[in-house]
């Protein structure tokens, strides 16, 4: 198990990790969720001993990464696919990694075979694509048969059938016992291949649940009721009766009717009551992808704004139209517009979330629901919001990922440690609490600076 306890870590004025505390537990594959830059690598740096703490401790196992025993055996990591030595050949890197944690060769072959480099075992790894480096670092990680393992972006770069290959292996190591924590950006992928969700935003936890109850609690379900189409009627004296019963209805695109607040059995109660028939009436649920959208809003440090082409665009005529947009190519000479369906348009700042044709994913605009993304903490309260730091050191490589090594002598139990504060769902409601000073437990660690080997 890893288990981070008021873990911060601080660059300089930047705040990349700020008083995280979870468990990472054996037998589930753990999704780490985060926009860009909220501490997601900054982390698993930490969890593998790359950099130190500025505050809190991470274990694996009971054990910091760096005091437990034969760690390069009990831990497997993928934390840069790039992080290796372009001249060498695969098994040669491969083998160089196994020598180092007395790993025998013999296993080096077997992971080749087992993430499919077997063919190019002999070619230089600087010729490789980034899904052929992706599994020679997958290789890498498995070389010690380790109990605890850690992707950061496994699938980047793999084609689909590589990206179902990763499923089925953090589903197969999770199913043998194992712990399998890794970070994507890819919410559909994520959808299916993990059982429990790690969320941060701008280095604090946002959630810490099941992939279910995640959705569930980051998204508001609705019904969808469809009315005959040739009785329009039908559909206003539905709609009445359902908001006049405490519904929240609005109109899909199609007809349909989009209810919120009322159970299905309830709504066919009132439709029945209402002699309103029924063409459709049917549960829907929103995607992983929208329920993070949603709970991350409020966190995302980067995002685009209009181009306005300053200059670069000769002004129409008066009276003239711009050119018609050609389906699936956008509009000649200028950016297309965001799909109709996106959903989700990024708020601008200071505003709320923005609210789509009917609210954000059919949950009320204003983020006012339970799981709605937390306001941002008053100026001074949180290290985030403080103005960006000036430039922050550029992020050197990281060290090549430990390459994890076999089946270790079994890691000392974990000490049983109290459960961390995980965000329940109930507080993400309100602001985060202001961080005036890390409140778990804070073992001294070495401050560092922003050119901590990474
Ligand atoms: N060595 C460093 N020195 C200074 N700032 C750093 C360093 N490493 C990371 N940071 C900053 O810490 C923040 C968190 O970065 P981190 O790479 O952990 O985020 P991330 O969630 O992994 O991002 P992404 O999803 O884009 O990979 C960023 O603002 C980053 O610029």
């Amino acid at each position: 198990m890893i288990e981070a306890v008021g873990l911060t870590k601080r660059y300089g004025d930047k705040t990349a990790v700020y008083n995280l505390s979870f468990q990472v537990r054996p037998g589930a594959v753990t999704g780490f969720l985060g926009p860009n830059g909220s501490g997601k690598s900054t982390t698993m740096r930490m969890i593998l001993g790359l950099d130190n703490p500025t505050a809190g401790t991470v274990t694996i196992g009971g054990y910091p990464y760096r005091k437990l025993p034969n760690a390069p055996r009990q831990v497997g990591a993928l934390l840069d696919a790039k992080a290796v030595h372009g001249g060498r050949h695969a098994r040669n890197h491969l083998l160089s990694l196994a020598q180092l944690s007395g790993i025998p060769a013999r296993r080096v072959d077997e992971v080749l075979g087992v993430v499919g480099l077997q063919e190019v075992a002999k070619k230089r790894s600087k010729g490789f694509s980034l899904g052929m480096g992706q599994r020679l670092g997958i290789a890498a990680a498995l070389l010690g048969d380790p109990q605890v393992l850690l992707f950061d972006e496994p699938v980047n770069g793999l084609d689909p059938e590589g990206i179902l290959w990763v499923r089925n292996l953090m589903k197969s190591l999770a199913a043998e016992g194992r712990t399998v924590f890794v970070s994507s950006h890819l919410m559909s992928e994520m959808a299916l291949t993990a059982d429990h969700l790690i969320v941060i935003g701008r280095g604090q936890l946002l959630a810490d649940m099941s992939v279910t109850d995640f959705i569930s609690a980051n998204s508001a379900d609705f019904a969808r009721v469809r009315t005959p189409h040739t009785e329009p009627q039908l559909r206003e004296k539905l709609a009445s009766a359902l908001t006049e019963a405490g519904g929240h209805v609005l109109p899909e695109q199609d007809g349909a009717l989009r209810v919120t607040g009322l159970p299905l059995p309830r709504i066919s109660d009132i439709a029945h009551d209402s002699d309103v028939r029924l063409w459709e009436l049917s549960p829907h649920q929103a995607s992983l992808e929208e329920a993070y959208m949603r709970m991350t809003q409020g966190a995302v440090d980067y995002r685009s704004t209009i181009d306005q082409k300053a200059g670069l665009q000769q002004p129409l005529p008066p009276g003239a139209q711009p050119p018609m947009p050609v389906p699936g190519q956008g509009q000649p000479g200028w950016y297309a517009p965001p799909p109709p369906h996106a959903g989700y348009a990024p708020p601008q700042p200071g505003q709320g979330p923005a609210a789509g044709a009917y609210g954000a994913y059919g949950a009320p605009a204003a983020p006012q629901g339970a799981y709605a993304a937390p306001a941002p903490a008053p100026a001074g309260a949180n290290p985030y919001a403080h103005a960006a730091p000036p430039a922050p050191q550029a992020p050197a490589q990281p060290a090549t990922p430990p390459a994890a090594p076999a089946q270790p002598a079994a890691a000392a139990p974990a000490p049983q440690a109290p459960q961390p504060p995980a965000a329940a769902p109930a507080s993400l409601d309100k602001a985060p609490p202001a961080p005036a000073g890390p409140s778990a437990p804070a073992p001294s660690a070495p401050t560092t600076q922003p050119e901590d080997a990474r």
